[in-house]
C-alpha cells in the first residue's frame, strides 16, 4: 500500500532521517519505534507532506506522493492523528470531530462515519457537547482519533497516542486502534510504549538516530529481549 524507498529528510542542516525504507501493507498495523529524537515524527510528517524528503521516494501503490501537498495526501486517504492531539480546546467535541470531514472524500458520508465513531467510542457520544479543552487526556486522545476517522482514512497514522495517559486509558486507546484496524483501516503507529505497540502490531521498524536499525514481526521482536535492550534500552 505505502512504501518509503531510501527516504532522507533534513531539517535545515540536521539529518533527521537517513535512507529509510519502510513498507506498510494494506490492512496491517505497522509500528515505528525508537527513542526521543530518533526520527519517528519526521517519518510520518514526511508521509503527510509536511516535510519534503531530500532524497528517496514515497509511494502510495504506484503513485509517487512525496511532492504532493498535505491536502492532496489527505484526499488520497492518508490521515494523521498528530502528537499531542492538537484539538481546538474552545470548540465542543462534536465540532472538533466534524472538522475531520473538511476533505472532499469524507463529506458525502459524514452521518454514517459519525455513527461508526460513536459505536467505537460511546464516551464521545456522551460528551459530544462538552468543550474539548475540559476532556480528560484519554478522552482528548479519543476525540483526536475520531477527528482522524471522520476523514475516512485508508491509512491512519497515529503519533504517540498513549503519551501521558493513565494505564487503563492506554489500554482503551489500543483497543480502539485494534478495532479500527479489524474493520479494514491500515494503521501506522508511532509509539514509545514499546511492549504495548509490539503486542498489537503485525510488523515493526526500530529507528535510531534517523536510521532503521531493526525490523520484524511484532511477535518476533516482542520475544527478543536481547534485541530490544540493545536497540531500545528496555
Ligand atoms: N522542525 C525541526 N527543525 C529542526 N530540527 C528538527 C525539527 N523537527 C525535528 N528535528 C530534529 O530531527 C530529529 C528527529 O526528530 P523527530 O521529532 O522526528 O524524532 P522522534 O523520534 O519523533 O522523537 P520524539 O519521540 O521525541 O517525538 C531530532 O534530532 C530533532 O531535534
Amino acid at each position: 500500500m505505502l512504501k518509503l524507498e531510501k527516504v532522507t529528510v533534513y531539517h535545515g542542516d540536521v539529518l533527521a532521517l537517513k535512507e529509510a525504507s519502510i513498507e506498510v501493507a494494506k490492512g496491517k498495523i505497522v509500528a515505528l519505534l525508537g527513542s526521543n529524537g530518533a526520527g519517528k515524527s519526521t517519518t510520518i510528517n514526511s508521509i503527510s507532506g509536511i516535510y519534503r524528503p531530500r532524497e528517496g521516494a514515497i509511494l502510495l501503490g504506484e503513485e509517487k506522493i512525496h511532492q504532493l501537498t498535505p491536502k492532496e495526501i489527505v484526499e488520497r486517504g492518508i490521515v494523521q492523528v498528530p502528537e499531542g492531539r492538537k484539538l481546538f480546546p474552545d470548540l465542543t467535541v462534536i465540532e472538533n470531530i466534524q472538522l475531520g470531514a473538511f476533505c472532499k472524500r469524507a463529506r458525502a458520508s459524514m452521518k454514517e462515519r459519525l455513527e461508526m465513531i460513536y459505536a467505537y467510542m460511546p464516551r464521545l457520544y456522551e460528551r459530544r457537547k462538552q468543550i474539548a479543552g475540559t476532556l480528560s487526556g484519554g478522552e482528548q486522545q479519543m476525540c483526536a482519533i475520531a477527528r482522524g476517522l471522520m476523514a475516512q482514512p485508508d491509512l491512519l497514522m497515529l503519533d504517540e497516542p498513549s503519551l501521558g495517559l493513565a494505564p487503563s486509558m492506554v489500554e482503551q486507546v489500543f483497543e480502539i486502534i485494534a478495532k479500527v484496524n479489524k474493520d479494514g483501516t491500515t494503521v501506522l503507529l508511532v509509539e514509545q510504549s514499546v511492549h504495548r505497540a509490539l503486542s498489537i502490531c503485525h510488523y515493526a521498524y526500530v529507528l535510531e538516530n534517523g536510521k532503521i536499525t531493526l525490523s520484524g514481526s511484532g511477535e518476533e521482536l516482542l520475544h527478543n529481549d536481547e534485541l530490544l535492550s540493545a536497540y531500545l534500552g528496555i
